[in-house]
């Protein structure tokens, strides 16, 4: 059996589409999507027009579900990882797999310190999820999903590859998800823009705030021996110059990274818009806190931080690229 723990967006669609092969899959969540998921049941669609269906899947809102699963999915925002670690850790049964589908650099480490008996596997998901409300979950662009590999994984292999989310596995995660992380520092500028990813990441000046940041987390993954692997087809050391080319050749050099339908936004935009706390502070905030460790500095980072921090608590405006651009350069300038 496998359990989804924290079945938002990324958990439905990843264990709905696991349900809709013919697997066994219980979801922990909250009641507000309880009662929604047993009033619609669950509805995945995609960019390319599929369709799946799982009428009455089994959604609970207390973690029981826990004990009774060989493999555990987790899929919570990352500042409720240490708390789900606590709550598996009463419960995994011995032998269990847990396999951390978030984003940021750190969540499997923390699963893993809480959770030292069980295989603990970093993941990650490289595509978004889109929920649009009564049960339907929507997959809004390509890319799979890669996780850390282990022997553990061979019994679920083939269901993944059936669900259409074949597991490419690796045998060290770090290069994914630091390219991936390049790629989230982006979440922070789409919130702050107010507007659906293609539409931000089709003006350049959105997207040198994006080079700004990424500028930084190279540096620091230097400084920490971190290579990023290549991602959306480019080689990840490139991505910020990718970034502030004009619009048209934008377009062209980087045609993979806005193979996205219209209706995608970050999962940042989404918290902001939702009035949850977001996971900056694991996003552009790791960056920071990656860059201290090395000695360096890493100001525009650190303002986004701030700025989201700004947006959560109240004060939330729609940027305009040329408005952030100015404002995090006069941070990189030391203002
Ligand atoms: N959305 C996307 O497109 C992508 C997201 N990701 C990553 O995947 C992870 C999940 O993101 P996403 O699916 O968007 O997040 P969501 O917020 O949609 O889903 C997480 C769910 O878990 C719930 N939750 C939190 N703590 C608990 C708990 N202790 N018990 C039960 N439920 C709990 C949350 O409720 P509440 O809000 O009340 O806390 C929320 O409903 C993140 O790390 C994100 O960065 C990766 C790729 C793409
Ligand atoms: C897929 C992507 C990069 C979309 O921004 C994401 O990971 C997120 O929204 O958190």
């Amino acid at each position: 059996m496998i359990c989804v723990y924290g079945a938002g967006s990324i958990g439905c669609y990843v264990g709905g589409s696991l349900a809709a092969a013919g697997a066994e899959v219980a979801f922990v969540g909250r009641r507000r999507l309880a009662d929604e998921v047993a009033a619609h049941g669950l509805t995945l669609t995609d960019l390319h027009g599929a369709r799946l269906r799982v009428d009455a899947p089994r959604y609970e809102t207390v973690p029981d579900a826990v004990a009774e699963a060989d493999l555990v999915l987790v899929a919570v925002k990352s500042a409720a990882t240490a708390d789900t670690a606590g709550q598996l850790a009463d419960r995994l049964r011995p032998g269990a797999v847990v396999v951390s589908l978030q984003n940021g650099l750190r969540n499997a480490a923390v699963l893993r310190e809480k959770l030292p008996g069980a295989t603990v596997l970093a993941g990650m998901v490289a595509f978004n999820v889109v929920r649009t409300g009564e049960g339907r979950f929507h997959r809004a662009t390509d890319g799979g999903i890669e996780v850390q590999d282990a022997p553990a994984l061979d019994a679920v292999a083939d269901l993944f590859a059936r669900a259409g989310l074949p597991l490419a596995r690796r045998a060290d995660l770090t290069a994914a998800q630091a390219a991936k992380l390049l790629l989230n520092l982006n979440n922070a500028v789409n919130a702050l823009s107010g507007l659906p990813l293609k539409t931000e990441l089709s003006q350049r000046a959105f997207r040198r705030c994006l080079a700004l940041a990424q500028r930084e987390a190279l540096a620091a993954y230097k400084a920490a021996g971190i290579r990023p692997a290549k991602t959306v087809g480019l080689d990840s050391r490139l991505l910020p110059v990718v970034m502030g080319l004009p619009d048209a050749v934008f377009t062209r050099a980087a045609a993979k990274m806005l193979a996205m339908d219209p209706l995608a936004r970050s999962s940042t935009w989404d918290d902001l818009e939702a009035g949850r706390p977001t996971e900056v502070d694991y996003l552009n905030g790791e960056i920071a806190l990656l860059a201290a460790e090395g000695g360096l500095a890493a100001p525009v980072n650190e303002r986004l931080t701030a700025l989201v921090h700004e947006a959560e608590q109240g004060g939330r405006k729609d940027w305009t690229g040329r408005e952030l651009l100015a404002d995090l350069r006069r941070s990189a300038r030391g203002r």
